[in-house]
């Protein structure tokens, strides 16, 4: 199975996908700001995958008595919409409080932060399992489905999101073929879901975002499954840029729109989708890729990584908690468990523990 983030002795070892598909070369990560390096630059990317990596940078830094108040800080400050990311550094604070009230030395702090990264990772693989039964459920035999971005393996800890669900429908028999956006402009879709897919042989055709309405009225499309960065308590969802594009679209070609994440992703303290941050790129993602530039030197170029699809054109949100159906503000609020450690509220610096 992909795990593309491993820890040990210390060190953080992700598998570069800004390399994938062309070669599988590991990172090996020695400090936290090589860690939030490796984020920034989305050597390591996927809402989960992101949680992971950050909770094994605090880890890392107990492992090297460095300051856990400022590994929070600074592996914080490294993508914005994700609330995985949030959630998984305020897990890890949570438990950090717990060590320092209890008097626990530099070496047990260190064996529980790298245990609770661990059960964080190992969660996420179990929560992708169920959230996949789920999914899979939903789609006809011999579905037809369309996805977007990346959220396989390499996106999460393990199995995915709404490629995960992919992967169980694929294993039940009810899959027939996946249409793979390229998703402009990191092509997740073009390079890394595609190198899922062809991994395990199932079958698939990428196409550009622009021949996505043209699939979707020859009839050839069955459902849309994407997966999320951040759903607010209202359902509205922020997930790649393209998104809401195509929610629109499957609407109005009356196509199910199903959004695939674990309760991580759920962010109920956030009434609607209007305050999700949305992290702005370097504009030579879009002007080039790599060395190549296509776009006049100078060219003015906006890079939202990410947009809002408002729920109502969410037809279901498949999370590892059960399948939430309109109105979300309810299905949200029944699902949700009392007092459970949530990101902190948008904006919150990491607290300052107190430092060695
Ligand atoms: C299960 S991954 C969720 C989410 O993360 C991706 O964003 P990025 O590649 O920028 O990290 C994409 O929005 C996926 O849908």
């Amino acid at each position: 199975m992909i795990q593309p983030v491993r820890y040990a002795g210390g060190v953080v070892h992700l598998l570069d996908q800004r390399r994938l598909p062309a070669e599988e070369a590991w990172q090996a990560c020695s400090s936290v700001e090589e860690v939030a390096r490796a984020i920034e630059t989305m050597a390591v990317r996927g809402a989960p995958a992101i949680g992971i990596a950050a909770a094994y940078g605090v880890a890392l830094a107990a492992a090297r008595g460095d300051s856990i108040a400022a590994a929070i800080r600074r592996l914080s400050a490294t993508r914005p919409t994700a609330v995985n990311l949030h959630w998984a550094l305020a897990r890890m604070e949570s438990r950090y409080r717990q060590l320092q009230a209890a008097g626990a030395g530099p070496r047990e702090v260190a064996a529980a932060l790298e245990a609770e990264a661990r059960a964080i990772q190992q969660e996420d693989l179990a929560m992708n399992l169920r959230m996949a039964e789920h999914g899979a459920a939903l789609l006809p035999a011999g579905a037809r489905v369309l996805t977007h971005c990346n959220t396989g393996a390499l996106a999460t800890g393990g199995h995915g999101t709404a490629l995960g669900v992919i992967r169980t429908a694929w294993q039940q028999g009810r899959l027939r073929h996946v249409w793979v956006d390229e998703t402009r402009p990191v092509l997740q879709g073009a390079r890394l879901t595609a190198w899922e897919l062809q991994k395990e042989g199932i079958p698939h055709t990428l196409i550009v975002e622009g021949a996505a309405a043209a699939v979707m009225r020859s009839g050839q499309v069955d459902a849309v499954l994407v997966g999320a960065d951040r759903i607010a308590a209202s359902g509205d969802t922020a997930n790649k840029i393209g998104t809401y594009m195509l929610a629109v679209l499957a609407r109005h070609h009356g196509i199910p729109f199903y959004v695939v994440a674990p309760w991580s992703t759920v962010d109920a303290a956030l009434p609607s989708g209007d305050a999700i941050p949305i992290e702005e790129r370097d504009p030579r993602e879009v002007t080039g890729y790599g060395d190549v530039r296509w776009a006049p030197e100078g060219t003015p170029a906006f890079n939202p990584a990410f947009d809002v699809t408002p729920a109502e054109l969410i037809t279901a949100i498949v999370t590892d908690r059960g399948v939430l159906r309109p109105p979300y503000r309810d299905a949200i609020a029944a699902l949700a468990v009392p007092d459970e450690p949530g990101p902190p509220a948008l904006g919150r610096p990491a607290q300052d523990l107190g430092c060695w």
